[in-house]
């Protein structure tokens, strides 16, 4: 068996085409849709991403803004940063970008954001929004996920999810999505006891531990439908958590790693950045 590829990035890039002629329909008619993020200190990996958000928001006639702030930083100033983002007119959406350095409060910059500018889905209130079911900006991997199995046509309902990873940005969010969606959901993480007894008794498989090349061929039921999550560099190389090679002859379904769950997360914060500045009009 060889499984069929789910392919992020030309699901990403038909999105993004239909998201491009909504921005200039709402520009014309109101105004341009605007994101801001925030990069403290000089990961390489985040500058990468953030540098790709920039791009997607650039190419799709969002208007964005770039805050670099140094690390040293203090948790008051970052704070006050978001309070004027916050009041910005120009700005639909803020995203802070994840991780920031120790000193910083990671809850206390989250739950500064405003509510109805949270892009990025992860303020409290947009979770616990998410849990209810009620409409409200989604966490964009999580988001992207349900995205590329609806548009394959997976059925969900009534399947059994086994989600490994259990973070407040992947591993919670993608499983109350599945579940909103009627699955029945099993968590994984590193407390697990015989995690790949569970693993095989998947239907659909989400791995989001940050592991390379972690769940191999004999972790999966055969005909699965297996979704890494997973971002590795390794010898300078990107790679998954799943081991693609094996894992494409038992599973019916395999997203790659890089072109899938990532360019699906870019999209889903344009799609999310949208609907706020739809909503604000
Ligand atoms: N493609 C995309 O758009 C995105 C990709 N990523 C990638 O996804 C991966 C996960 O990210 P994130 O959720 O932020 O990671 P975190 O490090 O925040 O969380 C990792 C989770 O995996 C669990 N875990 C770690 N090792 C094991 C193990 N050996 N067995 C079982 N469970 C384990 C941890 O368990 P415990 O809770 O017990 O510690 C934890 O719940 C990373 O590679 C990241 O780069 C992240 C965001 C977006
Ligand atoms: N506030 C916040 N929001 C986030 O959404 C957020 C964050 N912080 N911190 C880090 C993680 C990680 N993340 C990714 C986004 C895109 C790709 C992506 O586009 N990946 C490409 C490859 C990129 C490459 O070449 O490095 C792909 O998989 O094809 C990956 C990972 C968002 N995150
Ligand atoms: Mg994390």
């Amino acid at each position: 068996m060889t499984a069929k590829l789910l392919n992020g990035k030309e699901l990403a890039q038909k999105k993004r085409e239909q998201l491009k002629s909504d921005v200039e329909a709402l520009t014309e008619h109101h105004r341009q849709p605007g994101l801001a993020v925030i990069l403290v200190g000089e990961d390489p990996a985040s500058t990468t991403y953030v540098r790709s958000k920039q791009k997607a928001c650039e190419q799709a006639g969002i208007y964005s803004v770039l805050i670099k702030k140094d690390d040293t930083i203090s948790e008051e100033e970052l704070l006050a940063e978001i309070d004027r983002l916050n009041e910005d007119p120009k700005i639909d959406g803020i995203l802070v970008q994840l991780p920031i350095p120790k000193h910083i409060s990671e809850q206390a910059v989250i739950e500064r954001i405003h509510p109805d500018k949270d892009v990025d889905g992860f303020h409290p209130i947009n979770i616990g929004k998410m849990m209810t079911g009620e409409e409200t900006f989604l966490p964009c991997t999580p988001y992207g996920v349900v995205e590329m199995l609806k548009e394959a046509k997976i059925e969900i309902a009534g399947k059994h999810a086994v989600i490994v990873g259990r973070s407040n940005i992947v591993g919670k969010p993608v499983g109350q999505l599945l579940l909103n969606e009627n699955a029945t959901v099993t968590y994984c993480h590193s407390r697990t006891k015989n995690l790949r007894e569970m693993t095989k008794q998947a239907d659909i498989l989400i791995v989001a531990i940050g592991r390379p090349n972690f769940i191999e061929a004999a972790d999966v039921k055969p005909g699965a439908v297996v979704v890494d999550v997973g971002i590795n560099r390794v010898d300078g190389k990107l790679c998954g958590d799943v081991d693609f090679e094996g894992v494409k002859e038992v599973a019916s379904h395999l997203t790659p790693v890089p072109g899938g769950v990532g360019p699906m997360t870019i999209t889903m914060l344009l799609e999310n950045t949208v609907q706020s500045a739809r909503k604000r009009v």
